[in-house]
């Protein structure tokens, strides 16, 4: 997959553009990104995401961003792993709010994308102050030669899907939701940081990944996950609290690796978050955080187990 990130200067070949912030890339994202697949296979050209950064609505607003699902760099990897053949990151600034629906589509649908085709979900809104909907896309396709393809919102149990939905979930902590919801496990994809070297010391080495503060997260515990590291996919047991000694909110999402005993500092790892197994407890001590671990193991262990079977 080709990137184009943090600019608006670039020109794509003639292309199927799917637009969207794709928050989570739950299945309803999932469903505009396989028509653009699809469409680009039939027609033989290219396949491009196109998203902004920063999420336009905290841009307008004015605001820090908050609650974000996936990183930009979890989007951009969860959208790789789908096939599509460009990534376009394209900053989201006043200026790009303020422009009008037709100067957006001439400039940057035609003039950069050389779109085909369009593939938005049915309430695509573009242009100051979202203006521009799907009419008018269709209606500019005809101007500029490109067709729309506009998609209802995918429903499960009968509730429209989506992000909003899925930080919900997250927020229970529910993490076989989410995978129900995306077809994915929830994901914290990062750098391995050094802590305070605490967790060696009891037989249980964490690795840490200090997470963006924009990020949600689920609530604070223990939970069973996966974790990869240099392409290799372990088992592992990871803990959601606050930074130690940190100031801010800032918060570090930690895994002890099953089966595991190599020094990864900078090493980026995918940790995917499957089970919440318990909430987190006031530690008395080390000796205590051992046996907490230690029990918690056996409960990752029947986790696994049940899962095996079903
Ligand atoms: C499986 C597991 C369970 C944990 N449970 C708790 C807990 O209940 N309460 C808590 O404050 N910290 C908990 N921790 C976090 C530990 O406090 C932390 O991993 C330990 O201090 C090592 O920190 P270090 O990476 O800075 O060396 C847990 C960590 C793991 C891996
Ligand atoms: N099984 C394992 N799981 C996680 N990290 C491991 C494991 N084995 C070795 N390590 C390494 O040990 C480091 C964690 O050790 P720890 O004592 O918890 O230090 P820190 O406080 O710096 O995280 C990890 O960052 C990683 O490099």
């Amino acid at each position: 997959m080709k990137t184009i990130l943090q600019t608006n200067v670039f020109e794509l070949p003639q292309c199927i553009v799917v637009f969207g912030n794709f928050d989570g890339v739950h299945k309803g994202h999932q469903l505009l990104i396989e028509a653009a697949l699809n469409k680009s296979k039939e027609l033989g050209i290219p396949s491009a995401l196109f998203t902004f950064k920063p999420h336009p609505t905290f841009v307008v607003m004015g605001k820090p961003e908050e609650d974000i699902i996936f990183t930009p760099e979890e989007k951009k990897k969860v959208v790789k792993d789908l096939g599509v053949d460009y990534y376009i990151e394209y900053p989201f600034t006043m200026d790009v709010a303020n422009m009008a629906a037709e100067v957006f589509v001439e400039e940057v649908i035609y003039k950069e994308l050389h779109a085909k085709y369009v593939v938005v979900g049915v309430d695509f809104k573009f242009g100051k102050g979202r203006s521009g909907s799907i009419p008018l896309l269709e209606a500019l396709g005809r101007t500029y030669g490109f067709n729309v393809i506009a998609f209802e919102k995918l429903c499960d149990h009968k509730r429209v899907i989506s992000s909003t939905w899925l930080r919900q979930e997250i927020k229970k902590g529910d993490m076989e939701a989410f995978k129900e919801l995306t077809g994915r496990h929830f994901i914290v994809l990062g750098e391995v940081e050094h802590g305070r070297s605490i967790g060696r010391t009891i037989g249980f080495p964490t690795a840490n990944v200090a997470t963006a503060p924009s990020k949600i997260l689920p609530p604070n515990g223990v939970y069973a996950s996966y974790t990869t590291v240099k392409g290799i996919r372990y088992k592992s047991i990871t803990n959601v609290g606050p930074k130690p000694a940190s100031t801010l909110d800032d918060m570090v999402v930690e895994t002890y690796i099953l089966d595991f005993d190599e020094m990864i500092y900078g090493e980026t790892i995918l940790i995917e978050m499957t089970h919440f197994l318990r909430e987190a407890y006031e530690l008395k001590s080390l000796d205590h955080l051992k046996s907490l671990i230690q029990d918690d193991l056996k409960d990752l262990d029947n986790y696994f187990e049940k899962i095996s079977k079903v």
